[in-house]
């Protein structure tokens, strides 16, 4: 688990006071996560989660927390936030701005079957078709200066120790994503890491999209390309064909691709690979320090992104249902 910042019972019952959410009777750190401290916190009156923000800055808070209350308010599944007796959703708790959100039910899906894919997609563009008419705005932080900054990092640490293949890779896609940009395609407030573990369901029905702590103003599509490289994903760390198309066919019953999109999709699969994959090697190569924290698997995303830029047309296919 990653529990960056340690909560003590005394801090948690005192930041409880701004919110009129009862009493507390219970608290445990969360398992999963590995970007923020999360605590699940039971009160006489609610079960919420508790979120320390470990390395964002307050502008950027209030938009993902905002957002989380649009997407609500527009029946898009999401946890609300509470707002605290002040009307604000953003408090400060062992020196780390904090939020509570409400805890939802059901659990995240590990091996997601090809209805469930279906359902995800046709979450996502609805999400999609509301998220542009939210106002508030916030930079993408992972597209092409960070892969830019941090693959020149990466590149530097890494050419000590392995082959030069996977530099040679790295440079390569590098350059391919500069000369593919996507800022002309259709944009909006984009989840940006809708994985698995940021989606809850509870008997096939998809009770609840979470962690909307990379969401930021970027191409839909990429969000549709984020989304399916890790819900999609095979044994082989290739796209499982069938569930690919169930989530395209899914998310275009809500929002059809333009021919745009639809022109830049391998490209922008292959940057969503890019993406997690250098984010990944990063944490590995340069560990971050906590009481409890764990890693992900860069290679998964290697794999991957090899295999989207052997097999652009086959991927641009999956687009036709
Ligand atoms: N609103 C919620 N309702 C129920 N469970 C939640 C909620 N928010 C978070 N969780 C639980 O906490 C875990 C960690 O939350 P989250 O994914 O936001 O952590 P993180 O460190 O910010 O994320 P990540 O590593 O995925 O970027 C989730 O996998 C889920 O089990
Ligand atoms: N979803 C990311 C974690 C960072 O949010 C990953 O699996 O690498």
């Amino acid at each position: 688990m990653s529990v960056f910042t340690t909560v003590h019972e005394h801090q948690l019952n005192q930041f409880l006071t701004q919110f009129d959410c009862g009493r507390l009777v219970s608290f445990a750190g969360i398992a999963a996560g590995i970007e923020n401290t999360n605590y699940f916190v039971t009160t006489d009156r609610y079960a919420l989660v508790l979120t320390l923000f470990e390395h964002h800055q307050p502008d950027e808070l209030h938009y993902f927390l905002d957002l989380m209350a649009y997407l609500a308010e527009h029946d898009i599944p999401t946890a609300h936030p509470m707002c605290s007796k002040s009307g604000s959703y953003l408090g400060e708790l062992n020196g780390k701005p904090a939020a509570l959100v409400r805890r939802l039910t059901g659990g995240s899906l590990e091996h997601p079957n090809t209805e469930e894919c279906r359902t995800m997609g046709t979450a996502l563009g609805q999400m999609h078709r509301t998220s542009p008419g939210f106002g508030g705005y916030r930079e993408p932080d992972r597209a092409l200066p960070w892969l830019q900054e941090t693959g020149a990092i990466l590149a530097a640490h890494l050419a000590k120790d392995i082959e030069g293949e996977t530099v040679a890779l790295l440079e390569d896609e590098l350059d391919f994503q500069q000369n593919h940009p996507r800022g002309h395609l259709p944009q909006g407030a984009i989840h940006a890491d809708l994985f698995r573990d940021n989606a809850l369901f509870e008997q096939g029905r998809l009770t609840g999209i979470i962690d909307l702590y990379y969401a930021c103003n970027d191409a839909l599509a990429y969000d549709l390309a984020v989304t399916i490289n890790d819900w999609c994903r095979d044994e082989q760390d290739g796209i499982d064909e069938t569930r690919a198309r169930a989530m395209l066919a899914g998310y275009q019953g809500e929002r059809p691709l333009n021919d745009d999109e639809r022109a830049a999709w391998p490209g922008l699969l292959r940057a969503a690979a890019m993406r997690f994959w250098l984010s990944r090697l990063k944490d590995q190569c340069f560990p971050r320090e906590g009481e409890m924290t764990y890693q992900k698997d860069p290679e998964v995303f290697r794999r991957l992104l090899i295999a989207h830029r052997a097999q652009a047309d086959a991927t641009r296919a999956w687009l036709n249902g």
